[in-house]
Formats: structure tokens, C-alpha cells, sequence
């Protein structure tokens, strides 16, 4: 399927989730991501705030936070993005998009996260993940220099996953992919 295909068809599918059905994804996913060790290791995590229809993952950033791991938001940045700690006193403002974004906290460089859960429109197998069209992932994390650790991965619902993804040689890999049902390392 081509990738507009699959965005339209992937966030109508999302959005038509019931409330009931998110919060139970999101405890899920809170759940699987709390006893894996790329979690359970990190002490630096950047996550993001959702909205229509993502995967919720409050559930995870009050259990990182009450395990003492600091958490970042990504805040638009010209073409790319910054992450700020996000802490229950962090003041939010709403960027161009709508999307909630810490207005004044403590930034980290990005190659400085253990761990970074990025969101995502749908993903495959190989580890292949199809954004929100504007690239800020990829032109953020692309300069990430020599990723030996496991550090960026998807979080998505399972209904996102696709049997297949065309990229291009700015789409940046991810390490695996955590969903409401599964965890999945790329094969
Ligand atoms: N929750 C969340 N935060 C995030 C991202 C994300 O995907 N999800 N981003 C990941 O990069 C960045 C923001 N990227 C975005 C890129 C494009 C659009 C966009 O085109 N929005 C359309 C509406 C699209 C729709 O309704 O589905 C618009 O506002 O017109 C929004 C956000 C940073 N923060
Ligand atoms: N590293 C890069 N260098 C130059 N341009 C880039 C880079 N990464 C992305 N782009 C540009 O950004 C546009 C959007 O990319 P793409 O559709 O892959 O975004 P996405 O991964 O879906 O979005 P997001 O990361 O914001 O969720 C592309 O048309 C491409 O031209």
C-alpha cells in the first residue's frame, strides 16, 4: 500500500478506538515497556504526549517518574526537535500543530537519552516507521552518531503495524517496537 494510504487509513482506525480500549492499550503498554531492560536500564527517556488516537503513555511517564528517571518531551525546533525535561510542575504551552509542549525546562541533547520512544502512523517488521509526515524524527535522530546501543523505538497500537513500509534514505531505523500486545525487535 502506498504510505498516504496507510496513514489515512491507519489514523481513522486509531481515532475509531473506543476510550475504554485506550486506557486499557495504555496500561498494557505501560505494563510491557515497564519489565524490559532497555526500560528498566535507562535513567534519561524522552516520550511524547498523545493525541488522536496514539497510544497514551501517561501510564509509563508516571512509572518513570516514580522510579526517578527524568522524562522529555520533543518541542519543535525550526525543522527539527529539542527535548525538555518534563516534570508534574513543568508549565505546557501548544505548538503550531496543537501538541502540548514543555514552554521552559531543562534541555538534553539527544544523543545524551537512553532511551527514546518515538510516536509513529504505522511501522513493519524491519523496523520501518512511518511518521506524521514532517520529518522531525528523522532529521533529529539521523545525526545520531554511531548507534551501537538500542536506544530508539517505536510505541504504537498493534493495529498499526503493516505488513510492509516504503522508505527513503532520510527514514531512520528503529531498534524495536513496543505495542499493547507485543514487543518486536527488527527481523
Ligand atoms: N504526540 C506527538 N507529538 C509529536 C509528534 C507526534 O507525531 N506525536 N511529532 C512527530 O514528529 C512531532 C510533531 N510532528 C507533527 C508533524 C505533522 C503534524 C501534522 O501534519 N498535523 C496535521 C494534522 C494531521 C492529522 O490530523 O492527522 C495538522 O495539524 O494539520 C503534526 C505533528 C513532535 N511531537
Ligand atoms: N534527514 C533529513 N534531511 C533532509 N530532509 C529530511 C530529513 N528527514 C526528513 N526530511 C524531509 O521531511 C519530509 C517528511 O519526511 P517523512 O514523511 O519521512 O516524515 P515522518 O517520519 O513521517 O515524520 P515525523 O518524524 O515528523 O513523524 C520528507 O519529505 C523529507 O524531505
Amino acid at each position: 500500500m502506498p504510505n498516504t494510504t496507510i496513514r489515512h487509513t491507519v489514523k481513522k482506525a486509531r481515532n475509531a478506538l473506543s476510550k475504554a480500549q485506550q486506557q486499557r492499550a495504555a496500561m498494557q503498554l505501560a505494563l510491557r515497556v515497564g519489565r524490559h531492560p532497555a526500560f528498566r536500564k535507562s535513567h534519561t527517556l524522552s516520550l511524547y504526549l498523545a493525541s488522536k488516537g496514539e497510544i497514551n503513555l501517561q501510564p509509563l511517564i508516571r512509572l518513570a517518574i516514580k522510579q526517578g528517571k527524568r522524562c522529555y518531551l520533543p518541542v519543535l525546533h525550526g525543522p527539527k526537535l529539542k527535548f525538555l525535561e518534563y516534570k508534574k510542575t513543568t508549565k505546557l504551552i501548544k505548538n503550531r500543530f496543537g501538541l502540548q509542549e514543555p514552554s521552559l525546562s531543562e534541555e538534553i541533547r539527544a544523543s545524551q537519552l537512553d532511551l527514546i520512544l518515538c510516536p509513529l502512523v504505522a511501522f513493519d517488521n524491519k523496523g520501518n516507521r512511518l511518521g506524521m509526515g514532517g520529518g522531525y524524527y528523522d532529521r533529529t535522530l539521523g545525526q545520531l552518531k554511531k548507534r551501537r546501543k538500542k536506544v530508539i523505538w517505536g510505541v504504537a497500537h498493534e493495529l498499526q503495524r503493516q505488513a510492509g513500509i516504503v522508505t527513503y534514505w532520510w527514514d531512520i531505523k528503529l531498534d524495536g517496537i513496543f505495542t499493547d500486545k507485543r514487543v518486536t525487535t527488527p527481523h
